[in-house]
């Protein structure tokens, strides 16, 4: 019997693709909606999980977005940012590359600084609390204007907040990662990292952009790039990692069922694959639960989850040093 209860066991694990919003619990939604006297459309935690049934991508972002309104002060990403690292440090996850979408924000009218103030002081909250560390990507909506991305970049800069990197998310089809060219430049030349949503929902040409348009460094998801012999061959060939993310997957229907999580496909290519929740509050789990998932699923042994876990090292944007540290 494969034990399936400590999926992390002492391994040290970075999580490389996680939403900051997509953490945000129902029973947080329903917290803040009532000290702020915002009205909900659903009467209780029951109905509004009920909506969690999604049928595809979008299903699931209308509610991610709808729900967001309940964020609204410093305090408020604070405290979202807080309970995440708490959670994740206590599965041992000891580094978090946290995505957010201040545009998701700033359209109602709350400054990418107050997002980013917030997020900061979780992060260094929670570092002197528990050890764990965490830096913030924030994500281009790729499904708004070129022009709003832009205004985004330049606040995030400005602010004067530290930012790891620039990403791409929200609904894949129709909007290739080549629209945001210029966006991602200017990112890079300022010294970001650079990471993008491609192969979700959307075709291996679009794993192709992300890497030779916006020139990225990590692909987020990537499951289309198995369709593509060349494509897999470059992934491997460049050690370009893929987030992987199970039960989002299964949830957003883009797998039938855990069974078919192509994981064993993806470790034959030799392609650096890592693990990763998503959006936990949403597709029902934390990393240590996409973690047992897999193991209830696979029989994964230890050389499996060790070879996960190293690679999650790898495809962080840790310094050196660092790295070598928590690899041993
Ligand atoms: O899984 C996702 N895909 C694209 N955009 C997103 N924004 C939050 N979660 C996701
Ligand atoms: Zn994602």
């Amino acid at each position: 019997m494969t034990d399936t209860t400590a999926p992390l066991g002492r391994l040290p694990f970075c999580e490389l693709h996680v939403h900051i919003e997509g953490t945000l619990e129902p029973a947080t939604i329903f917290e803040l909606a009532a000290a702020k006297d915002i009205r909900l459309p659903y009467a209780d935690e029951a109905e509004l999980a009920a909506l969690y049934d999604f049928s595809d991508l979008q299903s699931f972002l209308d509610l991610y977005y709808a729900n967001m309104q309940v964020l609204q002060t410093e305090d408020d990403f604070e405290a979202l940012g807080a309970a995440y690292l708490r959670r994740a440090g206590a599965a041992g996850v000891v580094h978090a590359e946290m995505f957010v979408d201040p545009q998701a924000h700033s359209v109602r009218g709350i400054p990418e600084s107050v997002v980013l103030a917030g997020l900061h002081r979780a992060i260094a909250a929670v570092g002197a609390e528990t050890g764990i560390t965490a830096s913030i990507i924030v994500c281009v909506l790729r499904d708004q204007p070129v022009d709003s991305a832009e205004r985004m970049l330049d606040r995030v800069l400005e602010s004067g907040f530290a930012i790891e990197g620039i990403g791409l998310d929200s609904a894949e089809v129709g909007y290739p990662p080549s629209l945001f060219r210029s966006v991602f430049e200017r990112a890079r030349a300022a010294g970001l990292h650079a990471v993008a949503h491609a192969g979700e929902e959307g075709p291996a040409s679009y794993v192709w952009e992300a890497l030779d348009v916006l020139g990225v460094e990590r692909v987020d998801h990537g499951n289309r790039a198995l369709d593509d012999a060349a494509l897999v061959a470059r992934l491997a060939a460049d050690r370009i990692p893929l987030t992987l993310c199970p039960l989002s997957n299964v949830r957003l229907r883009v797998i039938p069922s855990i069974a078919e999580f192509p994981l064993r496909r993806m470790l034959d290519t030799g392609i650096l694959v890592t693990i990763n929740s998503d959006d936990p509050a949403y597709f029902g789990g934390y990393l240590d639960d996409n973690l047992r998932a897999l193991r209830g699923a696979f029989d994964l042994g230890g050389d499996v989850l060790g070879l996960l876990a190293r690679n999650s090292v790898e495809a962080s944007f840790l310094a050196p040093a660092r790295k070598h540290a928590l690899l041993g």
